[in-house]
């Protein structure tokens, strides 16, 4: 059944020798409306100063009603379209069908001179220009799959170098060469990823896809600073953590959750009685090119950690005065949300037994068919386009991410961050306030036809959907029929295209991405497909893409809050410490810390620690808080809280 489908695929590609033959083409131009408000209200005309704003998509519900129904009325019409914007990766065995989205050639025409932009923007970028302005920083995830592409020598010889030192590692722990330190006769079982963002999404959503049932080192996550969490994590390992490699990922060496991640983690390996690291120097230890450290020749290994991260940051400094394992680098150039494809996925895939060679190839292959400069041919232009053309170019509908198939459940997660964190910013690349984004979310087909699929179709109209296709349902010969003519597999192809169609039949758009098997290639190929759509939108929205300010914010404000319960604690203290001690109501704390203003978040702070078993004594009801008087169940002298 697949290799006849995929013969059709190809079918399909010979048939269309003429560009530009959509139906919608001939709808009357004349007949849309100039500008639509939403283009209006965001001040688009910045967004690329050479290109005039006013483009033509109908905004006009009736006529959009009129080309769907024209389409519905004869579904050769549809076919045409569908047949006419088919994208093929021949050697990737991926398609790309835009035929649901219902953009015009006009449309397409007026987006032009926007896409040669962006492809101009890409192909500097790729050059090694400051694409990250911001931060002054260059955007090489490409040169990842690809070093030639990098441009300096060092650079090339940097990742050319990371990349064999993780194979080599991880063929290593693979094989038993390099051993727990607590069972020298032992192997490595499993891995503790300790990380977020960036740091973990990739990997997480690598080892759901492409693990297999047995790897040879079974994958764990530490992706919050919940302790139940952690405890649930540690727990699970047992006393398989003495053989548990902790990898402890980290772009910038200081993120307060993957640190904290660490010291629990740390902790849990002394209360059993297990060193996480030894303290040593290790001899004989080798240095290859300036960073990628391992500590390769000793027999007796002394640590079970392993730190990825960015050279003399805190984690790599850490990591290196302990004597960890290995520290792997994380580049400048590489941000933290696409760097699957770095060390930072490539670690953890190889440990399991994922053929990265594989994973690196499908994303390279992928790369090259997005340098085109041709939209219809470029896949990840066309999903530009499409976004563009479905929420507006300013976010107005959600992307709504439906894999058929359980292993990519994590890739609208995975895709959340990728997109959103990219895309979400309040400032175009000119100073002016957009408040751009573009909202992704969803799990798996069809198991979401039984949530939300209803509102889908019934219900607000907010959203267009990327159905992501796998052909192959099983491994060769593991299929049956489990009703004559039809296995498992046929229904989960059914519900997909019934969902597509009955979708489209109410006026929702839809992309769908199909690749033959869930397989390293295809995954790496996903991957470099919807980094560069990401590119090319941003530059199409004028945004710049590689930053992230917002999320300072919410980092510099819980940082404030922990600086406040400090104070706090030390005005208690103080008041603990008389005699008779003195209890103070709410008033009087945030009085004493000389922060009236933030009573609300001192009464919060203190009902989470009266929650937590803290030392503190509050009588009163948290209901209301008035009625609250606080006090320290004992003085601390000596304490010192700031
Ligand atoms: O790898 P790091 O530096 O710990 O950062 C983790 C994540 O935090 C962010 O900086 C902000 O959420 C992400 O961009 C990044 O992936």
């Amino acid at each position: 059944m697949a290799s006849s489908l995929s013969g059709l695929y190809s079918a399909f590609k010979l048939q269309n020798p003429t560009p530009n033959k959509s139906p919608l083409a001939r709808v009357d131009s004349a007949s849309f409306p100039a500008r639509s408000k939403l283009l209006d209200r965001f001040s688009v005309q910045s967004v690329a100063k050479e290109i005039p704003a006013n483009l033509s998509k109908p905004k006009n519900e009736t006529l959009k009603e009129e080309i769907r129904k024209g389409l519905e009325k004869d579904p050769r019409e549809l076919w045409r379209r569908y047949v006419d914007w088919l994208y093929q990766h021949r050697e990737l065995g991926l398609y790309l069908d835009v035929s649901r989205v219902g953009f015009t050639d006009e449309f397409v025409a007026e987006m032009e001179p926007r896409f040669q932009a962006a492809f101009r923007a890409m192909e500097k970028l790729e050059k090694g220009a400051i694409a990250n302005p911001d931060e002054g920083r260059m955007v090489g995830h490409y040169w990842l799959r690809n070093s030639g592409l990098a441009p300096s020598k060092y650079l090339r010889s940097q990742i050319e170098a990371t990349f064999d030192a993780v194979c080599s590692f991880a063929a290593d722990v693979v094989c038993g060469k390099i051993k727990p330190p607590s069972s020298p006769e032992g192997r490595f079982t499993h891995i503790l990823s300790v990380g977020i963002g960036g740091s973990a999404l990739g990997p997480q959503f690598v080892a759901e896809a492409l693990a297999p049932d047995n790897p040879p080192l079974k994958i764990r996550f530490i992706d919050n600073t919940d302790p139940a969490g952690i405890d649930h994590q540690i727990a699970q390992l047992g006393p398989e953590l003495a053989s548990t490699l902790v990898i402890v990922i980290s772009k910038s060496g200081g993120t307060p959750e993957t640190r904290n991640g660490l010291l629990e983690v740390q902790k849990a390996f002394r209360e059993a009685g297990l060193d996480f690291a030894k303290q040593v120097l290790i001899s004989g230890s080798c240095f290859c090119f300036c960073f990628v450290f391992l500590a390769l020749q000793s027999s007796e290994y002394k640590s079970q950690g392993v730190a990825i991260t960015q050279e003399n940051s805190l984690l790599d400094n850490t990591a290196r005065i302990e004597g960890w394992l290995a520290r792997f680098p994380m580049f400048d150039w590489v941000g933290g949300r696409t760097s699957e494809l770095s060390s930072v996925g490539l670690l953890p895939a190889a440990l399991q037994g994922i053929d990265i060679k594989e994973m690196i190839a499908g994303a390279s292959l992928m790369d090259e068919a997005n340098r085109t400069t041709v939209v219809r041919n470029n896949p990840a232009a066309l999903l530009a386009l499409c976004w563009y053309w479905a929420s507006d170019g300013v976010g107005s509908k959600d992307m709504v991410v439906l894999p058929y198939k359980d292993s990519l459940l994590l890739f609208s997660r995975y895709l959340q961050q990728l997109v959103m964190e990219s895309i979400g910013k309040e400032f175009d690349l000119d100073g002016n306030r957009v408040n751009q984004g573009l909202t992704v979310y969803g799990n798996k087909g069809s198991t979401d036809q039984h949530a939300y699929i209803q509102q889908l179709r019934d219900g607000v109209h907010n959203f267009f959907v990327t159905f992501i296709e796998v052909l192959r349902d099983r491994p060769p010969g593991h299929d049956w029929e489990l009703e004559p003519g039809v296995t498992c597999g046929d229904y989960l192809f059914g519900m997909l295209q019934g969902t597509r169609s009955a979708l489209y039949s109410n006026d929702r758009e839809s992309i769908t991405v199909t690749v033959q098997e869930v397989t390293p290639r295809s995954v790496g190929a996903m991957i470099a497909l919807y980094e560069r759509a990401v590119g090319i939108y941003a530059s199409l929205v004028n945004i710049n893409a590689y930053h992230q300010p917002g999320v300072e914010a919410g980092k510099k404000a819980a940082g404030e809050v922990l600086a406040l319960q400090k104070r706090v604690l030390q005005v208690l203290n103080e008041a603990s410490c008389k005699d008779p001690v003195e209890p103070l109501t709410l008033d009087e704390v945030a009085e004493r810390c000389h922060a009236p203003e933030d009573i609300e978040m001192i009464y919060k702070i203190i009902a989470h620690m009266a929650a937590n078993d803290r030392a503190l004594i509050a009588e009163g009801s948290c209901g209301s808080p008035r009625s609250i008087k606080v006090f320290l169940g004992e003085c601390n002298l000596d304490e010192m809280y700031v």
